[in-house]
């Protein structure tokens, strides 16, 4: 063994060639309400998120960022104690049996799952019962009897031989039993460790030297308010003053300045078992307080360590070599630290507050101690790193200044009302990642003594038995190479001291016979060997050549492998562009179907809707149609009606007509207040006088009133209708005044004409004439084709006697609707005579009838007869009178004037 050093853990003033981050671990323990508020969440393996919660301060502060930690590993709620400890601790117990040291720490808020990680239940056993289990699974047979190893109460290890070993265990055996504590019941659970109930963990791992012999001693103690106690110290008894209380421990540093609880219990411990009921002896002692965060609480930080020494086998393989310098000493801390709340959550007083305080404390100093170490290996600086400030750190020192491997669970409790002490839990564990330990030094454990020695006494001895047994010879054995005992001490006082010379001599004299026969045996051996050799050489010529060929096949391989991946990569990147064509067709092919299945349904709406108003439409038209008949038939009544009632009143102004006309009687002329017709004179009176009405024969306004003066007065000429205020026409007839006049019987009286067309002569061309064309104003333009040709006209809807004045020629429109509902234009013509008495009259000379008939109706039979089927009717003077009185007087209705 290269370092044998006996004491725990190493310092070392070098500075480290190789250094390995300390390395934390996260653990979620599931909540114990399932309907609680997360604040923590993990992301993958190694990173972990936290947002705060509304319940938290951080909450109500404004801050609601969330953050995210990153760790070694993250084990969530569904991690089982056994994964847990493969990852975190496994290594370690590996470490320790290869001679390094280890630290594992939980760390976390109180109720976060701590104790629970380090140690569990029997049923689901934490870190520390695995890693003993895992241990004493690993060592089986190669432990030494019990007090080959002495701790020497200074950190370190004595060795003595298995005989001395026997009677210490003989006197031990034999002490009278000291006064101890007496003992209580275990709890259910963790005093339940070495019950038949616990699962042991059935794992052991490889690096046990084969030629060492192993012992595991085991101590525990508790720092508890800044003290240190030996949780495995045997309270003594007073029958009187009951138990003494426990005293605090002091820490030491050893010869090689190594930290130690001083005068603390260190167990040897043979099992696992041995070892529980050690931790469990150690629990009872612990500070449990409960406090209003959980009733269990661990208001101490405990530290269990494991040792394990170790030391090589005598070269007969028989016995633990008898050197206490070639003692290797390992140790597993693993400590369960205090929660880390604060105070003010925790409602504690008193005792426990102070506790709290000193809980708090010693975690203060445990970040600083590593914030500073973090800082002056970042930086280069050397600043003073405050380990003595706390027992705690005081104790760990070396692992963080020295050597060895550091690990830390961050145990966290994921409720939503958790969240700001868990924050400064995560900054600090994530802090502390960033601190790098020494590297621990590989230790050798070959003293120049034959490997397999162990092995090989092993097979002495049964080969031995056996030969016993059968009662044979025993040969020399293997061992017998051996060159004998070691030199024995002597000392030489004197130059004459010819005893210890002859002793000497003898005891060369042995060894040189011993090595004269070994020396053919040694030759013969030798030869072996060197045929050995020579074939392990041809062998290791033919694996070479084997070697090269393999490796120049290995080589087209790698160039077959390297082209096959090429194509591969040509391939898929073929087939992802593929993917993506398809992708983007399949795309546009769903969109498509999804455009068409939208327009098929936008079109089925269409039809519905055409047909809904298809159907809407045809019932509207038959409605429609009922009514249109309906009203066309309501219509035509009226019109038949209007058209009796009309005909009925032309009649009978006819008549009144007929009768002037016949009768010549002189017409009377007034100032031009009213328009009175005569009735018929006869140079007899009539019997009766009629009277016509200018607005309706049915309301008579004015009366017939015989002229009074003998002046002329107006005169209606046939053919034509006096019109205006004073001027009184004796009109000729025309021609065909002269066809209605023939049949009429002279005038009795010769009435004095008011207007002498005679003496009137008017200009025969028609281009000097200048027309009134007198239309009321709702005449219907009805776009006829055929228009009267007026040169000069002059447009009037209402009749003035200054129109009269200029113009010539008169034109009166008037419209009528016949039977089938046209629009009927009656252009009444005349001339303007002045009159006598400076007024004007209007001679009718003729009737122009302008129609126009619907196409669709051009081939019915329309009642109105055409004009030239009027011919004779037109030619008759009656007719023509009628019609133009009618027009005249139904034009002067509406006005309400005279001429
Ligand atoms: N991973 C887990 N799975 C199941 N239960 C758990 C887990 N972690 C913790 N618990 C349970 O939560 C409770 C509190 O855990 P524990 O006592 O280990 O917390 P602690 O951090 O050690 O507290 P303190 O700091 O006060 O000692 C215990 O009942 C424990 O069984």
């Amino acid at each position: 063994m290269s370092r044998q050093r006996g004491k725990t853990p190493r310092k070392t003033n070098k500075r480290p060639s190789q250094t390995d981050p300390v390395e934390v671990y996260c653990r979620i323990r599931p909540l114990s309400n399932d309907n609680e508020e997360v604040c923590v969440k993990a992301l993958s393996t190694n990173v972990v998120q936290l947002c705060p919660t509304e319940a938290s301060h951080a909450y109500k502060m404004g801050n609601i960022k969330e953050t995210q930690y990153t760790f070694q590993y993250v084990f969530d709620k569904y991690t089982s104690q056994k994964a847990m400890f493969d990852h975190t601790a496994l290594p370690l117990v590996e470490d320790v049996l290869k001679g390094k040291n280890g630290l594992l720490f939980a760390y976390g808020i109180t109720s976060s799952g701590k104790t629970h990680t380090m140690t569990g239940h029997p049923h689901d056993q934490g870190i520390l019962p695995r890693c003993l289990d895992v241990l004493f699974n690993s060592l089986e047979e190669q432990q030494t009897k019990k007090y080959v190893f002495k701790p020497d109460k200074m950190n370190g290890f004595d060795v003595q031989s298995e005989a001395d070993a026997m009677v210490e265990r003989q006197r031990r055996d034999l002490m009278p039993k000291l006064m101890k504590t007496p003992q209580t019941p275990r709890s259910k659970d963790k005093g339940a460790f070495c019950d038949s109930g616990r699962v042991k963990d059935p794992s052991r791992v490889d690096g046990v030297e084969e030629d060492n012999n192993y012992a595991v001693f085991v101590s525990y103690i508790e720092i508890y308010n800044n003290y240190v106690y030996d949780l495995l110290e045997d309270l003594t008894y007073d029958p009187i003053t009951g138990l003494k209380a426990p005293t605090s421990k002091n820490l030491r540093e050893d010869s090689d300045h190594n930290m130690y609880v001083s005068s603390a219990v260190e167990v040897e411990v043979k099992s696992s078992e041995e070892a529980l009921e050690v931790l469990w002896k150690g629990q009872k002692r612990r500070k449990v307080a409960h406090t209003a965060l959980n009733t269990e609480s661990s208001r101490s930080h405990s530290v269990f360590n494991i040792r394990l020494v170790q030391a090589p086998l005598d070269p007969l393989g028989e016995e633990v070599y008898q050197d206490k310098d070639k003692i290797c000493v390992s140790q597993l801390s693993l400590v369960d630290l205090a929660g880390s709340e604060r105070t003010n959550r925790t409602n504690n007083e008193g005792s426990r507050l102070r506790e709290a305080g000193n809980i708090n404390q010693s975690l203060m100093v445990l970040r600083t101690c590593i914030e500073l170490l973090r800082e002056n290996q970042k930086f280069g600086s050397n600043k003073m790193v405050p380990y003595r400030d706390s027992r705690l750190t005081h104790l760990f020192k070396n692992y963080f200044d020295g050597e060895g491997k550091v690990r830390m669970v961050v145990c966290v409790n994921p409720a939503g009302a958790e969240y700001d002490e868990t924050v400064h839990v995560m900054r600090f564990a994530e802090l502390t990642q960033e601190v790098q330990i020494a590297r621990p030094q590989q230790v050798r454990f070959d003293i120049g003594l034959t490997p397999g020695r162990r092995r090989m006494n092993q097979q002495y001895k049964e080969k031995l038995a056996k030969m016993k047994e059968d009662g044979l010879e025993i040969p020399t054995p293997e061992r017998m190479y051996s060159m004998g005992p070691p030199f024995p001490l002597m000392e030489l006082f004197e130059a004459h001291d010819n005893a210890t010379l002859l002793q000497l001599a003898q005891f060369l004299h042995d060894r040189e016979k011993r090595r004269a026969s070994l020396v053919p045996d040694l030759d013969t051996k030798q030869d072996q060997f060197r045929n050995q050799l020579m074939e392990i050489e041809e062998e290791n010529v033919k694996l070479k050549g084997r070697l090269q060929q393999l490796e120049s096949m290995l080589g087209d391989k790698d160039t077959e492998i390297t082209r096959v991946g090429r194509r591969i990569r040509t391939l898929e990147k073929e087939n992802r562009q593929l993917q993506s064509t398809a992708h983007a067709y399949e795309q546009e092919r769903r969109e498509l179907n999804y455009e068409v299945s939208e327009k098929d349904s936008k079109l089925t709406q269409l039809r519905d809707k055409r047909q809904k108003m298809r159907n809407q439409f045809e019932y509207q038209m038959q409605v429609n149609n009922q009514q249109w008949h309906k009203n066309m038939t309501a219509e035509k009544n009226k019109i038949a009606m209007e058209a009796a009632q009309e005909i009925a009143e032309k009649e009978q102004k006819l008549e009144l007509l007929k009768s002037i006309v016949n009768n010549q009687a002189p017409l009377s002329s007034g100032s031009g207040s009213q328009y009175s017709s005569t009735p018929p004179i006869t140079p007899k009176p009539r019997p009766r006088t009629q009277t016509i009405s200018t607005t309706s024969s049915a309301k008579p306004k004015s009366r017939y009133i015989p002229p009074a003066r003998s002046e002329p007065d107006l005169s209606i000429v046939q053919g034509g209708t006096q019109y205006g205020p004073k001027p009184a026409i004796r009109g000729r007839p025309t021609t065909r005044d002269t066809h209605t006049r023939r049949g009429a019987s002279p005038p009795a009286v010769k009435p004095k004409p008011v207007v002498n067309p005679r003496y009137h002569r008017r200009s025969r061309s028609s281009h000097a004439d200048i027309w009134i064309d007198h239309q009321s104003k709702g005449t219907v333009e009805t776009g006829t084709i055929l228009q009267p040709t007026l040169k000069k006209k002059k447009s009037v809807s209402k009749l003035e006697v200054a129109d009269t004045k200029e113009a010539t020629r008169y034109m009166l429109t008037h419209q009528t609707a016949d039977s089938d509902g046209d629009v009927a234009t009656n252009l009444i013509k005349g001339d303007i005579i002045p009159t006598a008495t400076g007024g004007s009259a209007v001679i009718f000379k003729d009737v122009e009838t302008l129609k126009q008939t619907s196409p669709g109706e051009r081939k019915r039979k329309s009642k109105e007869q055409k004009p030239e089927e009027n011919d004779g009717e037109w030619t008759d003077v009656e007719t023509r009178c009628r019609q133009g009185i009618g027009n005249f007087l139904s034009s002067k209705k509406s006005k309400g004037s005279r001429v």
